[in-house]
């Protein structure tokens, strides 16, 4: 069964106890928690202090998505401030391999995103050491933006990565999320669906979380 991270990003920011217990009781899996610096990314969304009002009210886990530059200057104060899994860019990062093992000895899970841009064969000689590659299905920076088609064939291409390297990593889909792409997300092997505007734009996100965790594949005729 596959994993549901609502995005934090579209929640209503003078609500956010309200959004947050919304998801605790509902069956979604992760809470996903964008980061933006204004660098990496051309907009500036939230940090610690936010992460540390929430970590006492949210039931699951707090899944960081570091669009930052620079990101192995953070990763300690992530994980103090209650992260349970941190995924860096690969765009952003130098030492890729050194920061995944901070992440890990930090007690998280440790996470890569690629750039619609950025091919999943550059991921050949890091995979194994990975637990999540975040396929980022827009451009990073904004929720509510369009699906990028040509997603499908990379989240194949990376399950195929992952098989052949006999690898652990789940696959994690962003951006543009909904019901109609999920299905196919799914076949292609995604392992866990973010959903931002589709779940809290919503005139009911428990449902529509409920209709995401039981997306089914799509049937062949
Ligand atoms: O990383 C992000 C933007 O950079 C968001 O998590 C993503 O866009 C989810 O929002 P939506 O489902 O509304 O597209």
């Amino acid at each position: 069964m596959h994993f549901i991270a609502p995005s934090l990003l579209a929640a209503d920011f003078t609500n956010l106890q309200r959004d947050v217990t919304m998801v605790n009781q509902s069956e979604a899996d992760w809470l996903h928690f964008d980061v933006m610096d204004g660098v990496f990314v051309p907009n500036i969304s939230f940090g610690f202090p936010i992460l540390e009002a929430i970590r006492p009210y949210i039931q699951k886990p707090i899944d960081v998505h570091l669009m930052i530059t620079q990101p192995e200057r953070y990763i300690e104060s992530f994980a103090q401030a209650g992260a349970d899994h941190i995924t860096v860019h690969y765009e952003a990062s130098t030492h890729l391999h050194r920061t995944l093992q901070q992440i890990q000895a930090a007690g998280c899970q440790a996470g890569i995103a690629l750039n619609p841009h950025t091919p999943v064969h550059l991921l050949e000689e890091i995979i194994t050491e990975a637990d999540i590659i975040l396929i980022m299905s827009v451009n990073p920076g904004f929720g509510g933006q369009k699906f990028i088609q040509r997603t499908y064939e990379k989240v194949a291409h990376l399950k195929d990565l992952i098989l052949r390297r006999n690898a652990k990593a789940v696959i994690e889909i962003d951006g543009g999320v909904n019901l109609e792409n999920a299905p196919y997300l799914l076949s292609a092997g995604a392992d866990v669906l973010v959903a931002g505007n589709f779940v809290f734009s919503s005139s009911d996100p428990i449902a529509t979380i409920h209709k995401l965790k039981h997306a089914s594949l799509p049937k062949i005729v």
